[in-house]
C-alpha cells in the first residue's frame, strides 16, 4: 500500500514537514496550498528536497469552487486553474484536488448536474494539456455536490481520461445516518477512476459538520470510523494509489512534527493490517457482496484485483490475559520513597527483597506485584514508570509493537537474568511483555511463589496523559496491545474537565470472578487534562497530574479495616458524599455506617456493585483498592469527581504550607 500525508497534519515549515514525513516512512505526501504559499522554498526548491529525501509529491490541494459557477467566474476559475497546473509542473506534481463548490450568499450559482459535467470536462480538458490529472471530491458541506456518488457520477458523465474521483473517508463517514450513501456503493467505481483516496478518522460528535472536519478528524484508529471497511471497499475497486492521511486536528498542529508524523505512520500500519483482515475475514465467509458460500468468478476477480493494493499485515498477537507488574521509580534513601514503601506495607504487601544486581525491590500481595526502581534522581517525585503486561508470546509481541513504530526499551541484562521485552508508551511509560513471573527469582530469596495471604491482583492503571499526546495513546494501546478504546468520559475536579478514557480486553468467562462473573483481564484508564504537560518529566513536577494502580482484593471491607490498623492514611471521603450515596441508593444503615467510617466509596451498574478506597499520594502516585461484586464493570466513575476535589484541597493545603 502506497502510504502518503497531506502536509496540513503536521505543524512547523513546509520543509519541517516534509523532513518528518520522509523520516517517518510515508512513500509521498500532499502538499497544502497554503503551505506551499507560505514557504520561502520555491517550487523547485520542494521538488529537489522532496526527490532528496526519497519522497513523492503525489497531490496538490485544494482547488476551490470551480462548478456550479456563471460563465464569466468560470473562465476566471480555468485562468487560475491554469496558473495552479503550471506551478504543479514546476514542483513535478501530476494530480490536483478539487472539491465541490460552496456557494457563496447572493451569487448566481446555477444547481444543475450537466452544467457541472461540462465546467469539469472543461477543465480537465485544460488539465490534460498540462499532463494535469484532475480529482474531484465531494465535500460533506458541499452546496450542492456533498456525497461521493453524486460527485462520481459528475465525474462519470464528465467522462475525461483526465478527470477521475477523490474520495475522503471523513465526507464519506460523516453523513452515514444523515443521508449520505452506504459507503459499499463505493465498489461499483472502476479503481482506474479513482484518482485519490484521503483517509482521517474522527471522534462521533453531533456539530455541524465543517467544524467536526476542521477541528476535530484523527487518525485512523484514533476515532470511532470504520476505516478498514471504507478501505476494504475501496480496494475492491482495484484502486492501488496512494492511501493519504489529511487530517486537520487542532493539538496535531501544534504538537512536535516528528512525534506526529511516526503517529501518523502508526496509524496507517494498522489501518493497512485491519483491512487486510477485514478483506481476508470476507472472502473467508464468501459473503463478501450476496451471501453465496462460494465466491462467484466475479468475486474471485475482484478479490485478486483488491491485491492490487498489496495489503501486509503484522504478526499477530492475542490481548494480553492480565497485567504482570508495575512498577514505580522513587530515588533512594529519600523521605519519599520511604513514605511510598510504608504505603505498600499498610495496604497490606509484603517486601519480597532486592534485586540481585540492580537498584531494585519488589512488593507483593497476593498476585498484585509491584517493583520499586530506586534508580530515580534524587529530586523526582515518585511516579509510575512502567506496567506489565501478559503476553502469550513476547518475542512476537515485541516484534508487532516495533513494526508499529513503538520505540524498543534498551535493556542491560546480566547472565542469566530473564530477558524482558518492553517497548516505549507514547507518555515514555515502559511497557513489558511477559510470558510468565520468572523474573521474580532474581529478587531476595528467589521465591517466585504467589503470596499465600488471600487473594489480590492488579485491577487496573490509571495514567496521566500530556494532552499533545492523548489520541497517540489511544492508538499505541490498542494497535500494539490489542486493548479496546471505550467512549470516554468527562470527569469535573475543581482544576478543570479530565478526560478519561478506559481501554481494556473484552469480557471474558476464561476470567470468570465470584459467581461465575464475567471479567475483563486488563483495564487500563488514561487520563486526559490541559495540565498534564508533555514536557513534564514524570515526576518532576509533581502538582501537574497524579495516577494510581488499583488493587482488586476480595474482602474490600476487612481489607480496608486492617489496612486502616496498620496506620494507612486513607484519602477522607467528605460527609456530602455519604448523604448524597443514601439519597441514590438507600443503602442499609449499617453498612452506610461501615462505608463513612472506613472512607469507603460505592457504585453499582447492570452487573453488580462496587465498593472502592483510595491512599494519600506520594510523589504523583496513589493506590486504590477496589472489589467488584458479581461483575460490576465500570471504575466507580460517579466517585471520580469527589477523589479529585479531595486530592485538589490536599494539593493545595500542601502548596500553602511550602
Ligand atoms: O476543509 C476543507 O475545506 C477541505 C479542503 C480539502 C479537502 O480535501 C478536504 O477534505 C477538506
Ligand atoms: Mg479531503
Amino acid at each position: 500500500m502506497r502510504t502518503g500525508i497531506a502536509t496540513v497534519c503536521l505543524s512547523g515549515t513546509l520543509e519541517e514537514k516534509l523532513r518528518a514525513a520522509a523520516k517517518a516512512g510515508f512513500d509521498g505526501v500532499e502538499i497544502f496550498e497554503t503551505d506551499l504559499v507560505t514557504s520561502s522554498l520555491s517550487p523547485e526548491d520542494v521538488r529537489l528536497l522532496a526527490a532528496d529525501l526519497g519522497l513523492g509529491l503525489d497531490l496538490y490541494q485544494p482547488f476551490r469552487d470551480l462548478d456550479s459557477v456563471p460563465d464569466e467566474r468560470y473562465r476566471a476559475n480555468l485562468r487560475r486553474a491554469e496558473a495552479k497546473f503550471r506551478l504543479m509542473g514546476r514542483l513535478g506534481i501530476d494530480t490536483i484536488l478539487v472539491c465541490s463548490t460552496v456557494a457563496a450568499a447572493g451569487a448566481a450559482y446555477t444547481d444543475d448536474d450537466g452544467l457541472r459535467a461540462e465546467q469539469l470536462h472543461g477543465l480537465a480538458e485544460l488539465a490534460a494539456g498540462h499532463g494535469v490529472k484532475v480529482a474531484y471530491e465531494a465535500l460533506a458541506w458541499g452546496t450542492y455536490v456533498n456525497d461521493y456518488e453524486h460527485a462520481w457520477k459528475i465525474v462519470e458523465s464528465a467522462d475525461h481520461p483526465n478527470l477521475g474521483t477523490c474520495l475522503d473517508t471523513f465526507h464519506i463517514l460523516s453523513r452515514l445516518g444523515t443521508g449520505g450513501p452506504d459507503p459499499s456503493g463505493i465498489e461499483a467505481i472502476p479503481g482506474e477512476k479513482v484518482f485519490f483516496v484521503q483517509v482521517a478518522d474522527a471522534p462521533k460528535l453531533s456539530m455541524d459538520v465543517l467544524n467536526w472536519s476542521r477541528h476535530y478528524r484523527v487518525f485512523p484508529g484514533e476515532g470511532q470510523f470504520d476505516l478498514p471497511g471504507f478501505l476494504g471497499h475501496a480496494a475492491r475497486t482495484g484502486y492501488n494509489g496512494p492511501v493519504s492521511l489529511e487530517v486537520f486536528n487542532d493539538t496535531f498542529r501544534q504538537a512536535d512534527v516528528e512525534r506526529t508524523a511516526v503517529d501518523a505512520m502508526r496509524s496507517l500500519i494498522w489501518l493497512e493490517e485491519r483491512t487486510a483482515k477485514t478483506l481476508a475475514a470476507a472472502s473467508a465467509r464468501g459473503t463478501a457482496h450476496d451471501g453465496a458460500v462460494e465466491p462467484t468468478p466475479a468475486q474471485l476477480a475482484q478479490a485478486s484485483r483488491a491485491n492490487a493494493m498489496r495489503l501486509t499485515t503484522l504478526p499477530q498477537v492475542a490481548p494480553p490475559a492480565g497485567l504482570n507488574f508495575a512498577e514505580v521509580k522513587s530515588a533512594a534513601g529519600t523521605e519519599a520513597t520511604g513514605a511510598l514503601e510504608r504505603l505498600l506495607a499498610q495496604l497490606g504487601f509484603a517486601p519480597r527483597g532486592d534485586h540481585r544486581t540492580k537498584p531494585v525491590s519488589l512488593w507483593t500481595l497476593g498476585e498484585a506485584r509491584i517493583v520499586l526502581n530506586h534508580q530515580g534522581a534524587a529530586g523526582v517525585a515518585p511516579a509510575i514508570s512502567a506496567l506489565a503486561f501478559d503476553v502469550a508470546d513476547a518475542v512476537t509481541a515485541a516484534a508487532r509493537a516495533v513494526q508499529l513504530k513503538a520505540q524498543p526499551v534498551p535493556r542491560t541484562s546480566q547472565a542469566n537474568e530473564e530477558i524482558l521485552q518492553a517497548v516505549r508508551a507514547p507518555d515514555a511509560t515502559e511497557v513489558f511483555l511477559c510470558e510468565d513471573t520468572r523474573w521474580m527469582q532474581e529478587f531476595g530469596d528467589g521465591d517466585a511463589s504467589p503470596q499465600p495471604a488471600g487473594s489480590a491482583r492488579i485491577d487496573h492503571i490509571n495514567l496521566a496523559q500530556p494532552w499533545q499526546h492523548f489520541d497517540e495513546a489511544v492508538l499505541f494501546y490498542s494497535s500494539v496491545l490489542a486493548l479496546t478504546p471505550e467512549a470516554s468520559q468527562d470527569v469535573s475536579s475543581p482544576a478543570g474537565l479530565v478526560r478519561s478514557q478506559v481501554m481494556q480486553t473484552a469480557l471474558s468467562d476464561n476470567a470468570a470472578g465470584d459467581g461465575g462473573a464475567l471479567r475483563r483481564s486488563v483495564r487500563l484508564a488514561l487520563n486526559l487534562a490541559p495540565w498534564i504537560q508533555a514536557d513534564s518529566v514524570k515526576g518532576t513536577l509533581r502538582d501537574t497530574f497524579q495516577e494510581h494502580i488499583a488493587i482488586e482484593v476480595d474482602d474490600l471491607i476487612a481489607h480496608a479495616a486492617a489496612c486502616r490498623r496498620r496506620g494507612l492514611p486513607f484519602l477522607p471521603i467528605p460527609e456530602n458524599y455519604y448523604e448524597d450515596l443514601d439519597a441514590r441508593f438507600g443503602l442499609d444503615p449499617e453498612f452506610l455506617a461501615a462505608l463513612r467510617g472506613l472512607d469507603l466509596l460505592y457504585d453499582r451498574d447492570a452487573h453488580g456493585e462496587f465498593l472502592h478506597f483510595y491512599t494519600a499520594t506520594v510523589g504523583s502516585v496513589f493506590f486504590e483498592v477496589v472489589q467488584r461484586i458479581a461483575g460490576y464493570d465500570g471504575f466507580g466513575a460517579p466517585n471520580a469527581p469527589v477523589r479529585h476535589a479531595v486530592q485538589f484541597a490536599a494539593q493545595s493545603a500542601a502548596r500553602r504550607a511550602g
